[in-house]
């Protein structure tokens, strides 16, 4: 059952969703990535959030509903540690029982995925999606880093039964990161098929980028009708130096209407 406040996303508009949703055939098993899509919310004014490390709710009840449908079609779910730390989210699916839409347990449920490459995320016994893994309301988290863990934080991850990623690091213009295709190569070798990308904003701006824009299968965003204002987290990409040419553009879109809000998919990798 729903509980009080939330919304079903009812069967009939589940429908209009398939073409960008991630298949399980043979073909797509055998691919070296898994199925990418790029999903949030954003005002009119493209942003995410009202600042840095302010969480904001843009999506409506029928669109929330949606976003938790998509993360039970997905075996993955990713957000960057900005939002990891910002929002301390719980990134399971909650809607129409622990297991999300129409399985229980943990098996509808996505792998909890958080791209920390300077390791920059304290974990607490406040941390949500701990706290979920450990009571069987959520998988347990992976974390991808460049950094050695502190042992109080791998304590705590072990403990409820996630691990840390360690990868390679680059290093371009001091700023450390983890090259988008080596995370998706790693996890798609740990069994992941799917994964839905959250943000938030760095991670967004960096994957619709022109250099990893082909990583990204699907774009489902929702656009909710509101003004967030300057200075808030805004996704627009940065433009190849010298280039006059639109960063990316969406393939068979199709648009969806949502209480107030609308949702707008398309592709982006052939
Ligand atoms: N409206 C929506 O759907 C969503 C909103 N948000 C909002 O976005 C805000 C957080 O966004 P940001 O501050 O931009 O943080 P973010 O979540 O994008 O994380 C940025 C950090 O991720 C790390 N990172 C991981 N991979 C990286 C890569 N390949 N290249 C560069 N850096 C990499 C870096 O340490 C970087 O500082 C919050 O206010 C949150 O509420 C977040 C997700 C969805
Ligand atoms: N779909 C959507 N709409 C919004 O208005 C949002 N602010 C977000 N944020 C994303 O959802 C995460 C929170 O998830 P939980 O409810 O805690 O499971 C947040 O961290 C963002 O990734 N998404």
């Amino acid at each position: 059952m729903a509980s009080r406040g939330e919304l079903l996303y009812p069967e009939v508009d589940r429908v209009f969703l398939e073409p960008y949703l991630p298949v399980n055939d043979s073909q797509s098993a055998k691919s070296g990535l898994p199925f990418v899509t790029l999903t949030f919310a954003t005002s009119l004014d493209s942003a995410l959030s009202l600042a840095p490390g302010v969480q904001t709710a843009l999506s409506g009840p029928q669109s929330k509903a949606m976003t938790h449908y998509l993360r039970c079609r997905h075996d993955a779910i990713m957000v960057g540690v900005g939002t990891a730390i910002a929002d301390n989210p719980s990134l399971n699916c909650r809607i129409q029982g622990i297991g999300g839409y129409g399985s229980e347990g943990l098996d509808g449920q996505p792998r909890p995925v958080v791209v920390d490459p300077q390791g920059r995320w304290q974990l607490t016994s406040e941390t949500k999606i701990l706290n979920l893994a450990r009571q069987g309301r959520g998988k347990a988290p992976w974390i991808v880093t460049s950094k050695t863990p502190s042992a109080d934080n791998a304590k705590l991850l072990e403990e409820v039964g996630g691990c840390y990623i360690v990868l390679e690091p680059q290093v371009s213009k001091n700023k450390t990161s983890i090259a988008w295709l080596d995370i998706l190569e790693t996890i798609k070798a740990r069994g992941i098929q799917s994964i839905m990308i959250e943000g938030g904003g760095v991670i967004i701006n960096s994957l619709l980028s022109t250099e990893n824009a082909d990583l990204i299968n699907s774009v489902i965003v929702t656009i909710a009708p509101t003004w967030l204002g300057q200075g808030g987290v805004v996704v627009s990409p940065p433009r190849s130096e010298g280039s006059t040419l639109p960063v990316a553009r969406l393939q068979q879109t199709k648009w969806q209407q949502l209480g107030d809000d609308v949702v707008l998919c398309g592709t982006l990798r052939a």
